[in-house]
């Protein structure tokens, strides 16, 4: 086939070619005529335009007016309307592709191209559906999960209007299960074969990713035969890839990897294929595994909130709002020990104006410290004593942030400088203040301002911590009848200094962990997401 050939778009004279990795469309008309004014002002096609063959959705060949057929599929049309012959419309192509607009989001660009003859129209669609189906890091059939019940309870309809057709689109072929209730994600995962699957897509906030991590992990630690509840284990890593299309309450997980939550966005990133390691951590007590967790792991604070929030479920997103505002009011403060273990080999640090980026370096160098350490085949990694550090106090939050855990209400994160995929969590001990100091630390969770540059902040990147409440778990189910009120969990003998002899309980990507004793520890580039990172600003569509 001609690497070249002209073609009318818009009435005008193309030329369009396509080499290894990059299709593009060149205006072959006078720059200052009329008519090339004219077509600039049209629906938006420039003069030069290419697009990576790794951002191209399908190619569809129009083969009767209004119906499309593409890969083997008849699929309907939203055409252009052209001023041209019926012969020309018979032999014209439609190219999808992704497009860039503001703050992260991608769209489907379409552009159709009139050509001449069937032949060299045929040629087209042929060479660019090689080239497509050369492109193998995209999924062709995935296996979906749908929260009805997330967010605004909108994520079926999120599914079907905005997703399913661009998947349809994209030649990939879908199982979709509507959940029926809590954990019925997780127990499928757990159970079935995995096997004629490229990936797998929540649909739903951090809660339903979380429990599709759970069931891709334990999936994976039975087969290989890893035993979950000892905290030294060395995990597995998962194959398969997962794709968040976000339709929950804060859509954390997704808008720290995408640069937002958007699903049509996050669809396509799915459908290019994208990769995206990420670290997990392992949450156990008493050599118990509890949890996995790959946001934010808050005791405090977070956990009061979460606590609280589950109470209002039917209030929606507002939910957190509404017991954020309840529990910074009550101010309590748990006192407890923290022991942590520092991370030394990783590079980069808590307080970096520098951001965890697509390709970022610091994640890539983790990956090549752990294929060294993958090499060396040992089965448990135990850390020396005289490594761990000790923290013990009064703290109105201990926050671990796997990554920067930004979202609408928190844009930076509250760790802007945490990395995706580099093996370790920032740690994060917000110690005993005033209410209007606790407020400052807030605020600047919204704004540009540094959180961490305030007297009673703490920060340390860690690969492990140990948390020890002061008092024991046993007594705190006792004194936890006594000591509630209007405002939370009040010390019920020392009402006005705010500390209190409960416990808090942990708040882990927004599912409570009821014990307060905890021990965490990072295992790095455990999951892969269909996602790139966060883009720079400037990489733009051409
Ligand atoms: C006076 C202004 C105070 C405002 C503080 C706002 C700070 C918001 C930071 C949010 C951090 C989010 C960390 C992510 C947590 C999610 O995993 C979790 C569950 O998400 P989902 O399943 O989608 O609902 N969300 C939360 O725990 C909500 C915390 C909100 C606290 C106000
Ligand atoms: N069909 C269902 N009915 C009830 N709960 C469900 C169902 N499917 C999933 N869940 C649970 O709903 C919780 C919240 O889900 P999520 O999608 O994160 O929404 P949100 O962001 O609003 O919290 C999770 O704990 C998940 O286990
Ligand atoms: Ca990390």
């Amino acid at each position: 086939m001609a690497a070249a050939a002209r073609v009318l778009l818009n009435g005008q004279v193309f030329e369009i070619s396509l080499n290894e990795s990059v299709f593009s469309w060149k205006s072959l008309r006078l720059r200052n005529s009329p008519s090339a004014a004219a077509a600039r002002g049209g629906r938006g096609e420039g003069e030069n335009q290419s697009v990576p063959v790794s951002e191209i959705i399908a190619v569809c060949k129009t083969e009767v007016a209004g119906t499309c057929k593409e890969s083997g599929r008849w699929q309907k049309m939203t055409s252009t309307t052209t001023s041209f012959t019926p012969e020309q419309i018979l032999h014209d192509f439609t190219v999808y592709y992704v497009q860039r607009s503001k703050e992260h989001h991608w769209c489907c660009a379409e552009v159709t191209f009139y050509c001449s003859d069937q032949l060299l129209c045929n040629q087209w669609v042929q060479a660019l559906q090689r080239r497509l189906d050369l492109q193998g890091v995209r999924p062709k059939n995935l296996l979906v999960f749908i929260n009805p019940f997330g967010g605004k309870q909108l994520g079926k309809h999120i599914y079907d209007k905005k997703v399913a057709p661009l998947f349809q689109l994209a030649s990939i072929t879908t199982e979709v299960i509507v959940t029926e209730h809590a954990n019925h994600a997780r127990d499928h995962l757990a159970e079935v074969d995995l096997r004629i699957y490229d990936g797998i897509v929540c649909v739903g906030g951090d809660g339903m990713f979380s429990e599709v991590i759970h069931g891709l992990i334990c999936q994976t630690q039975k087969i290989a035969g890893i035993d979950q509840n000892d905290p030294n284990s060395k995990l597995v890593a998962c194959s398969l890839r997962i794709g968040i299309i976000p339709a929950g309450s804060t859509d954390c997980i997704c808008y720290a990897t995408v640069g937002v939550n958007d699903p049509v966005t996050s669809a396509l990133h799915i459908i290019v294929g994208d990769s995206q390691p990420m670290d997990v951590s392992s949450v156990h007590h008493n050599n118990t595994f509890l949890k996995y967790s790959v946001s934010l792991l808050g005791y405090g604070f977070y956990g009061d909130v979460l606590k609280d929030s589950e109470n209002n479920r039917w209030m929606g997103p507002s939910r957190y709002d509404f017991s954020g505002f309840k529990t910074f009011l009550s101010h309590q403060c748990y006192e407890g020990t923290v022991l942590y273990l520092p991370a030394t080999e990783t590079l980069g640090n808590p307080r970096d104006e520098s951001r965890c980026t697509a390709g970022c370096y610091v994640c890539q160098y983790s990956g090549k410290l752990l294929d060294l350490s993958n090499n060396k085949q040992e089965l448990k990694h135990v850390a020396e004593e005289e490594d761990w550090k000790v923290v013990k106090g009064k703290f109105l939050a201990i926050n671990a942030a796997n990554m920067s855990c930004a979202c609408s209400k928190s844009p930076m994160g509250l760790s802007p400088a945490a990395h995706l995929a580099d093996g370790t969590i920032d740690l994060i001990l917000v110690r005993k203040c005033s209410r209007f100091n606790f407020l400052r630390h807030l605020i600047r969770h919204t704004n540009k301002d540094d959180q961490f540059d305030l007297a009673f902040v703490e920060v340390y990147r860690v690969k492990q911590f140990i948390f020890t409440p002061k008092y024991s778990e046993e007594d705190n189910i006792d004194i936890r009848d006594i000591g509630k009120n209007l405002f939370g969990q009040f010390c019920s003998d020392h009402p006005a200094c705010g500390c209190s002899q409960v416990n808090s309980n942990w708040n882990c990507d927004g599912e409570i962990i009821e014990h307060a004793a905890v021990e965490v520890r990072v295992h790095c580039q455990l999951i892969k997401l269909f996602v790139r990172g966060i883009e720079h600003s400037t990489q733009k569509t051409s």
